[in-house]
């Protein structure tokens, strides 16, 4: 405070002179000493002194008043509230709710476990997503941060949020009670104000976030290795457990705040399901989702290996492989860039397939099954006009920014880091070309032969083995049957929770006792589907007694029973009074519906009359209620599951709730439901064709590239990568070659792009920096203004530093982030935290002041 208020060297408070503009009343500052200080507190001083302004009139302001008047007494009790939850006028559930149901957050809001006592002291707010927020909470008992995900008080995302809870124990204490797949730590779950509360393990930025970070270039391939081998050990571990993820996408991959450095985990099991169990046909963020998915045909474990080969494209280009405006720019993208379609098999079978394509062929050999035995296909994509004559309306079309448009050149011709050395360049375009045959091997049409975690993990990409020729996975292991697979061994609860045949397994009173809750009652169901009785097919537990009976929950003592379109595995049944309901048949199934009105019991005036939701899916990616889909449950054709239990789908009333709710980052980025998906995210700063021709005839020639050795996928043309936006743009030239320390591996891929007028990319076109702000709905130059902007400046350079760069060189226009090191220091670790939160404050604008108290 020196440089704020001169010092006369005494403690007492001086009379200031009457020109003077401002001064504090005498009674409760005294203008600064520098003696007072030093006799106060020395090392108090020396902290200040050193700390920058904004930190002592922020972070250090109680120190700062303290200084200024050692009578000073901080109380806690006296701040204003300080809002988290937006909006934050409470209309719903007494009060405690906003409009969107949410409940209304602020600073040191406490929530609290009643059965243990434990309380969460909210500290902040770490995410939105369609199910409700994630806050950051304190636990004094433990001094440990935590994440936890408060759900909507709403009776669809109380339940299907239960299957996250009921998935993820389960996944956590059968499949990997060691935490080594990779797959977030749930701590605790209990119901608070209504609201169910999910605690996790506290994580750190997601994979999106980073690359954002990164200005959207692509990560350096050892940094995309060592990311892939850990997404792959989760997805192991899922196929294993017979989970279907159905909405990984690098938001949903988060970095550990733990000292392992570039470790990762999967989070968001909100739309996970069993596979033997695959309800929903609206499923998967849509830049991720599987053609299988996209066409309605019946999926698998396989899907999350179609969003696994898309996330990995994008880590190493900085863009989405597909970023489709609508489904049928998604599959025109596919379609184009992987150079085939799905196979006939699929075609034939899926409930989409005319809305994107036509048959060519006749009706028997489609039947019979002649042409698609050839090699041509009896199925041609629909063109954009038949699309539009078939649905009557034109089909959202985003622009391209990649200039090439098969998967091979795209990958070839992205920028290498400037100044690489020559024999780096020969070594990354190796690596390369063992990425592009490892992305062939999951962004694969056909289901059944796209590589399951097993084969993918044993890739030279992942091994780091040289790769010389097209990989030939192993076999794979065989698939245990998911219903022996899945049982648990204990029943802490005394039955089990059923909504996805599963058991949270987690006692006690206030464990969410759906028989309990606000949002259900118990009426007789009669169900036509039958599957067997209590205890049959499916069931997590051991199917002995009453308390592992099928689909039970809580106490033995108290079984109701709600339905669930999938029949047994949703229904969720309790007894009441001691009625037994162990080897009910299907008649006596019931079905809770909610109190569509108030009821005493909490019930959000605007919850809706809503059946409770099969398992299985996000409440965004419902199937709209007017196209009700469900995948074919019926034979599972020649390359199809080989689970026998396909339930009926009922549609959920929440995709409209879930567009409007939609504050995902990328809101507009292809998320089923979302209000804006015909939007093209990319619009103003995708590249184009500097020439106006079409991007597949502006590939250049690399002379260099062309004598690598050719992938059979490959272009003969190495094409042209470009971004390009308004007039700020660079030329992309070919990236010379700079050595970095601890370049002799696979992390010597590290990329700073330079132009150098290089000969092989004389050709290249513009490219630019993609801005945020472009695109990013929630982005505004006044946020960015708020932060400290040397904050903001350094992110990349700290970030790569902070990844174990271990050199202060800034990212260029097409650098890349480096590999990680041991020699990072956990300062600028915390460093890129920081950082990764400024980034963050860019996109959710109205968290950004909470952002900065660090
Ligand atoms: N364990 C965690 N640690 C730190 N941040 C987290 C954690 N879990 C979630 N978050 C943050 O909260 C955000 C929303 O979480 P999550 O994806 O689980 O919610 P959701 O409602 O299921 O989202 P979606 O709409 O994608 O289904 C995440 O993107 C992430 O930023």
């Amino acid at each position: 405070m020196d440089e704020l208020s001169p010092s006369n060297g005494t403690d007492q408070p001086q009379p200031q002179p009457k020109t003077s503009l401002w001064c504090p009343r005498q009674l409760v500052f005294s203008p600064y000493s520098r003696l007072a200080e030093a006799s106060n507190k020395s090392h108090t001083l020396r902290v200040v002194v050193r700390r920058p302004l904004v930190a002592r009139l922020t972070k250090d302001i109680v120190e700062t008043y303290q200084i200024c008047n050692s009578q000073f007494k901080y109380s806690e009790e006296l701040n204003p509230k300080r809002y988290l939850t937006s909006p934050s006028t409470g209309v719903l559930n007494d009060g405690y709710d906003n409009v969107n149901s949410d409940l209304i957050l602020n600073v040191n809001y406490v929530l609290v476990n009643s059965d243990t006592q434990r309380r969460y002291i909210v500290k902040d707010v770490l995410g939105h997503g369609t199910f409700g927020q994630v806050a950051k909470c304190w636990i004094p008992e433990t001094s440990s941060f935590v994440a936890v995900k408060i759900i909507k008080n709403q009776p669809a995302y109380y339940q299907q949020a239960l299957v996250e809870v009921s998935i993820l124990t389960m996944l956590n204490k059968k499949y990997d009670p060691e935490d080594k797949h990779h797959i977030v730590r749930i701590f605790d779950y209990f119901v608070y104000q209504r609201h169910l509360c999910i605690c996790f393990e506290l994580l750190d930025t997601n994979l999106y976030e980073l690359i954002k970070l990164n200005h959207f270039r692509g990560l350096s391939l050892s940094i995309v290795q060592l990311f892939s081998k850990q997404i792959l050990r989760g997805l192991a571990l899922l196929k294993d457990a017979g989970i279907i993820h159905c909405d990984l996408k690098p938001e949903n991959i988060l970095l550990c705040t733990s000292v392992k450095r570039g470790e990762i985990k999967i989070i968001d099991f909100g739309s996970a399901c069993m596979e033997d169990r695959t309800v929903y046909s609206y499923i998967q963020s849509r830049y991720y989702r599987s053609p299988e998915v996209l066409l309605g045909y019946q999926y698998t474990t396989a899907i999350d290996m179609w969003s696994f080969g898309c996330i990995v494209a994008e880590l190493f280009l900085g863009l989405p492989l597909f970023p489709g405006a609508s489904e049928f720019d998604l599959l025109r993208r596919m379609i184009e860039i992987l150079g085939g379609q799905p196979p006939d098999y699929v075609l034939k079978e899926a409930k989409n397939t005319s809305k994107f394509f036509k048959c060519i062929a006749s009706i028997h050999d489609v039947e019979n099954r002649e042409v698609s035995a050839g090699s041509k296909s009896a199925y041609q994509a629909l063109t954009e006009e038949e699309y539009e004559a078939r649905e009557l309306k034109k089909p959202s079309l985003g622009k391209e920014y990649f200039n090439h448009m098969n998967l091979e050149a795209i990958v070839n011709n992205y920028p290498y880091r400037k100044n690489l050395p020559k024999e780096d360049i020969i070594r990354e375009s190796q690596i390369r070309l063992a990425l592009i045959d490892f992305l062939r091997g999951l962004v694969e049409f056909d289901p059944a032969k796209r590589w399951s975690p097993f084969q993918a993990s044993k890739h030279p990409f992942v091994t780091g083995e040289p790769f010389t020729c097209p990989y030939i996975p192993p076999p794979e292991t065989p698939h245990v049957p998911v219903a022996q697979n899945m049982r648990v061994d204990h029943h802490p609860g005394g039955g089990h929770w059923f909504a996805a045949g599963l058991s949270p397994n987690i006692p006690g009173r206030n464990r969410v006792a759906v028989h309990n809750s606000p949002h259900f009652q118990v009426v007789p169901y009669s169900h036509a589907n039958s599957y067997g009785s209590v205890g049959s097919y499916g069931s997590y537990n051991d199917s002995t007694g009453l308390g592992s009976s099928y689909g039970s929950y809580g106490d033995t003592s108290n079984m109701f029973a709600y339905y669930s379109p999938v029949g047994p595995s949703g229904m969720n049944m309790h007894a009441p009074g001691n009625v037994s309901m162990l080897g009910s048949s299907p008649d006596a199934r019931r079905r809770i519906i909610q109190y569509s009105h108030g009821n005493g019991l909490g019930v959000s005036p605007s919850a809706g009359n809503f059946a409770p939701l099969p398992l299985g899916a996000s409440p965004s990616q419902y199937t709209p209620p007017s196209s009700y889909s469900q995948v074919s449950t019926g034979s599972p054709g020649q390359y199809g599951p080989t689970s026998p239990a396909r339930g009926n789908c009922h549609g959920s009333p929440l995709s409209k709730m879930a567009a409007v709710s939609q504050l995902n980052r990328r809101k507009n980025w292809g998320y089923p439901g979302g209000a804006q998906s015909q939007e093209n995210p990319f619009s103003h700063w995708i590249g184009q064709p500097t020439d106006g021709t079409n991007s597949s005839q502006v590939e250049g020639n690399s002379q260099l590239l062309s004598s690598f050795p050719s992938h059979q996928h490959s272009s003969s043309n190495a094409a042209t990568w470009k971004q390009q936006r308004g007039g700020s743009s660079i030329p992309a030239g070919y990236s010379a070659i700079q050595n970095m320390p601890g370049s002799s591996s696979l992390g010597s891929n590290i990329q700073y792009s330079q132009i150098t007028g290089m000969s092989h990319d004389k050709h290249e076109g513009i490219l630019s920096l993609p801005d945020p702000g472009d695109w990013d709905p929630n982005y505004s130059d006044e946020l960015l203004l708020q932060e400290d902007a040397s904050d903001v400046s350094c992110i990349t350079t700290e970030l790569s530093k902070a990844m174990g760069l271990g050199s202060a060189e800034p990212l260029d226009g097409s650098g890349r982030l480096n590999h990680w090191s041991s020699t990072n220091s956990n300062m600028n670790f915390q460093r890129m935290k920081f950082c990764a939160r400024v980034g963050s404050c860019f996109e959710r604008g109205r968290f950004l002041h909470h952002r900065l108290e660090f």
